[in-house]
């Protein structure tokens, strides 16, 4: 309840609005059973025509003002209910922002989605019903029974026993909703993975037949939620209809005892009337109260979910307040860096790395799979930060940049090209939004995509498919590099981006670069040893130790391991030829 309030208190006049609604509708609906029985004991049986007609008259102006409350409160709740999600969706976002690939993990993507999506909307349904029953329902339930025993002290017993089993009832229910709502949350974070991966790796799932495999997966997920859902709604179901049973029956007992003292003239029929009408404005705005009751555990699950993550620890501070000019540009030095993951660091993936390269150098990392080269150059832009020793970029340690600041020095292409929904030059432009067309022809040249870019229909104006799902792999590969081209960084990381290319383009787009690095380090890590045959320095990594350092020819001619893999490779290309 405290998380929804943070985001309510920042309309106060909504809030007030609000409240004046709720209560003027309140007092409205009070008034109404003692006017209709003042209409039938003073104007109906003594057949009054004058004195009808006059508070006839009465009672439509305070139905028509009680609706016009309702309308507005209605209109009030929506309208405030829109802001907090609005504000509770923006700020979940900023907060995902600021998450590193760690905080990423911990949570889950697909969980993620479900927590900003679906947990968020179960926030905003309690809340509307909160805004709109929440101030009338008590007010409405205290009132009732104020009237109730002013009407008729000696029926007013009635609601006494009542009112336990009613109790009773809703306690019940809401104890068994909550872990019910639990499960059912976490059962949907599944469907979303599930969705997730099916959408995504459909080739791969059709390439090796797994259709059916997928598919009674993500059945199970679907079957295992509906019934989840199917007994938390029986559950929430029960309550209505065993409520308005229970309404019934009291006002047929209500009717049965009250036929002696009307007898006796102890109670006037106008009275037994609004006696009832009250009776079931109190019950019924009980039921309402109790509807937010059960409703409060599975808001409280969907609340526990989104403060954690809200308040979930951000391991790479943006650093705000951090340096964001240098004097040099181009500078990298890796200072003994070991680095373990987080939550592993028994285990570091990296020990005691040291390097330092100056603008125009290339260094490249080779070694085996697992040996640690992509986690290392995931330390530059700080996506994880180093466990021991540091990293410099221009004399200064990465930690104390602004985050932004260091990023846009680095130019990093990841293995897997991503690129996104809209057109080639959007995609272009990521990293620098008023690149001009020249700069985009210049990095698509470079980059050995202009050829294709020019040849489709429209060029720069070509829309990409949903991550560039329209292209094959290396017509990807090539735009992310240009991407990073254009934003002209002072350090470029290709984190095995080569890999996607024939051997003649990955040696001409090598060949152009150099043209455009001159001010620049670039960082490459290559499978291909004639990838990195030309790089000034070469780090052959091995379980994450350095275990040589030189260029191609000294390594060739002092490192087993550097040449045990270029061996191979030539053994393997001249195979192939
Ligand atoms: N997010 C992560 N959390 C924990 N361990 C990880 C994570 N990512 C990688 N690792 C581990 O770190 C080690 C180094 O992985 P890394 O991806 O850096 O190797 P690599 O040399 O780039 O391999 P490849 O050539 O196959 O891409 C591996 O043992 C891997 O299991």
């Amino acid at each position: 309840m405290n998380y929804i309030w943070t985001y309510l208190k920042r309309y106060p006049k909504y809030i007030v609005i609000d409240l004046v609604m709720g209560m003027s509708s309140v007092l409205i609906n009070l008034g109404l059973p003692t006017i209709f029985a003042y209409i039938i004991d003073k104007a109906i049986i003594p057949e009054d025509t004058q004195l009808l007609y006059r508070l006839g008259a009465l009672m439509l102006a305070v139905i028509v003002a009680g609706a016009a409350g309702r309308i507005m409160l209605s209109y009030v709740a929506s309208k405030l209910t829109t802001l907090m999600i609005k504000d509770m969706r923006n700020d979940l976002y900023d907060k995902v922002q600021l998450f590193s690939h760690h905080e990423y993990e911990q949570i889950g993507v697909s969980s993620l989605v479900t927590r900003i999506t679906n947990d968020a909307f179960v926030l905003m349904q309690f809340a509307e019903m909160s805004l709109r029953l929440g101030v009338i329902s008590p007010m409405m339930f205290i009132g009732s029974i104020i009237m109730i025993i002013l009407t008729s002290p000696s029926l007013a017993w009635f609601m006494l026993a009542a009112l336990p089993i009613l109790a009773f009832v809703i306690y019940f229910i809401a104890k068994k909703s909550r872990p019910l709502s639990e499960v059912q949350q976490t059962s949907l974070d599944n469907i979303n993975q599930y969705a997730r991966e099916n959408l995504m790796g459909l080739r791969v799932i059709r390439a090796f037949t797994r259709e059916k495999f997928q598919e009674d997966r993500f059945k199970n997920e679907v079957e295992d939620y509906a019934s989840i859902s199917g007994r938390l709604f029986k559950l929430m179901g029960v309550a209505s209809p065993a409520f308005f049973h229970i309404i019934i029956w009291m006002i047929v007992l209500i009717f049965w005892f009250a036929l002696k003292p009307i007898e006796a003239g102890e109670l006037q029929v106008g009275n037994l009337v609004a006696f009832i009408e009250y009776v079931f404005h109190a019950l019924y705005s009980f039921l309402m109260f109790s509807n937010m009751f059960m409703m409060y555990p599975r808001m409280s699950v969907s609340a526990k979910r989104l403060e954690e993550i809200m308040d979930m620890p951000i391991s790479i501070e943006p650093n705000l307040d951090g340096i964001t000019e240098t004097e040099t540009r181009g500078y990298l030095e890796f200072d003994n860096v070991t680095f373990a993951y987080p939550g592993e660091t028994e285990n570091p993936v990296l020990h005691n790395i040291s390097f330092k390269t100056k603008p125009g150098e290339i260094i490249a990392f080779i070694g085996s799979t697992g040996s640690g080269k992509s986690t290392l150059v995931q330390l530059i832009p700080r996506f994880f930060d180093v466990t021991l020793g540091r990293i410099l970029v221009d004399g200064v340690d990465v930690r104390k940049y602004n985050l932004n600041a260091l990023r846009q020095k680095v130019g990093f292409i990841p293995q897997k090209a991503l690129l996104f929904t809209g057109t080639i030059g959007d995609n272009l432009r990521y990293g620098k939004y008023h690149a001009t067309d020249k700069e985009l022809e210049r990095a698509t040249d470079v980059a050995q995509a202009k050829d294709f870019v020019e040849k489709t229909q429209e060029r720069y104006h070509s829309f990409l498919a949903e991550g560039g799902s329209n292209l094959s792999g290396g017509q990807k590969q090539r735009l992310s590099i240009a991407r990073a081209l254009v934003k002209k960084p002072d350090i470029y990381v290709f984190d095995d981006s080569f890999s996607a290319l024939d051997y003649k383009t990955d040696a001409e787009l090598r060949r152009r670069l150099k043209e455009i690095t001159t001010e620049a380090t670039t960082v490459i890590v290559a499978q291909r040893v004639t990838s990195i045959m030309n790089a000034d320095q070469i780090i052959v990594l091995d379980k994450g130790e350095m275990v040589g350092h030189g260029t191609h020819d000294e390594l060739l001619a002092n490192n087993e391991i550097y040449r045990a893999i270029a061996e191979s490779q030539i053994k393997n290309a001249s195979l192939g030829e």
